[in-house]
């Protein structure tokens, strides 16, 4: 085994936003090289977007849609809202996606007022530049960055390719260390299984504040749909570096765990409007970060816990 390597392993979420129709679907399907989103011309086809990993020697870029941000009236309402919110917090980067065509919208800026609050740089994507005189493009783009002070200003077309590869250069710059979450053949993902990792680690340290800190990670082993009893089984690991960590996770005879389980549990079941039985357990891995090609091979039911 040899752990010293000169270069770090980068890692991390980047959420694509922006108002229907933009090309957020073309884009990822770019991305990862496959089609995995829907693509249409109907805008918000579905609610159950997917996102789309790309992994390479040194990176893994895991690419999430943001359910609700341009959908202010979606039936999971405020809740969902709230849970973009953070998601837009907790992600690496957002990619704010526009059509260089059409210019600032309204949407638009419903978008760039909740973008405000957020410390997560920022990426104006101004997509479809096939279609526009360059000209029209720079007008396009100072229209943005009169309202927001952007990371990043990358013009592409998703449709043809142009650019694309410099925007993913820029996201790896921008990315951290970290592991490989998912393994390299893996390339989609449902955004509920992101979310419900998230909803788990943010019940963690708000119960747990500074005792544990924010290395810990959230692994979802299984969602299994129960058809008898119309329930939804989560299964869950907590990984953590230290077993001094897991102990307060764990908490006495198990009252922690069980407050971060019942907290998550009513939060999932808001989330996916149905009942949830969520199992989790607690894992001590040393130094996982560093370690990103063991967490391919997590097989939670081989541990002691
Ligand atoms: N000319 C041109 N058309 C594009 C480009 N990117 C996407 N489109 C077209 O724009 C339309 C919408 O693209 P989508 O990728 O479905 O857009 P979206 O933002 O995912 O849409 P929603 O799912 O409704 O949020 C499709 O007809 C695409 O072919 C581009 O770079 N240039």
């Amino acid at each position: 085994m040899n752990n010293s390597t000169n270069t770090e392993y980068k890692s991390g979420f980047i959420s694509i936003i922006g108002r229907p129709n933009v090309g957020k679907s073309t884009y990822l399907n770019r991305v990862v090289g496959q089609k995995i989103a829907i693509m249409s011309d109907k805008p918000q086809t579905t609610r159950n977007k997917v996102q789309g990993v790309l992994t390479s020697d040194d990176a893994q870029m895991i690419f999430i849609d943001t359910p609700g941000i341009h959908k202010p009236k979606h039936k999971l309402g405020d809740f969902m809202m709230k849970v973009a919110m953070n998601t837009l917090r907790e992600v690496d980067i957002v990619l704010f996606m526009i059509n260089a065509v059409e210019g600032l919208g309204r949407g638009d800026e419903f978008i760039i007022d909740k973008l405000q609050s957020v410390k997560t740089p920022v990426f104006l994507v101004v997509n479809k530049i096939d279609q526009v005189h360059p000209e029209e493009l720079l007008k396009v783009i100072d229209q943005y960055k009169d309202l927001f002070d952007f990371a990043e200003v990358i013009p592409i077309s998703a449709l043809e390719g142009n650019n694309t590869e410099r925007l993913l250069g820029a996201i790896k710059e921008y990315l951290p260390a970290g592991p490989q979450y998912y393994p390299a053949d893996q390339i989609t993902d449902h955004p509920e299984r992101f979310i419900i990792s998230e909803l788990i680690r943010e019940k963690v340290l708000h119960l747990t504040r500074e005792e544990v800190p924010h290395s810990i990670a959230v692994l979802i082993d299984k969602i299994e749909k129960n058809e008898s009893s119309e329930t939804i089984h989560v299964m869950a690991t907590i990984i953590v570096e230290r077993s001094s960590q897991k102990g307060i996770i764990i908490g006495k005879q198990g009252s922690m765990l069980k407050e971060v389980g019942k907290r998550a549990r009513i939060d999932i079941e808001n989330l996916l409007g149905t009942k949830v039985f969520l199992e989790l357990w607690v894992k001590v891995q040393k130094d996982w970060r560093n370690r990103a090609v063991q967490l391919r091979d997590f097989g939670f039911r081989e541990d002691e816990y």
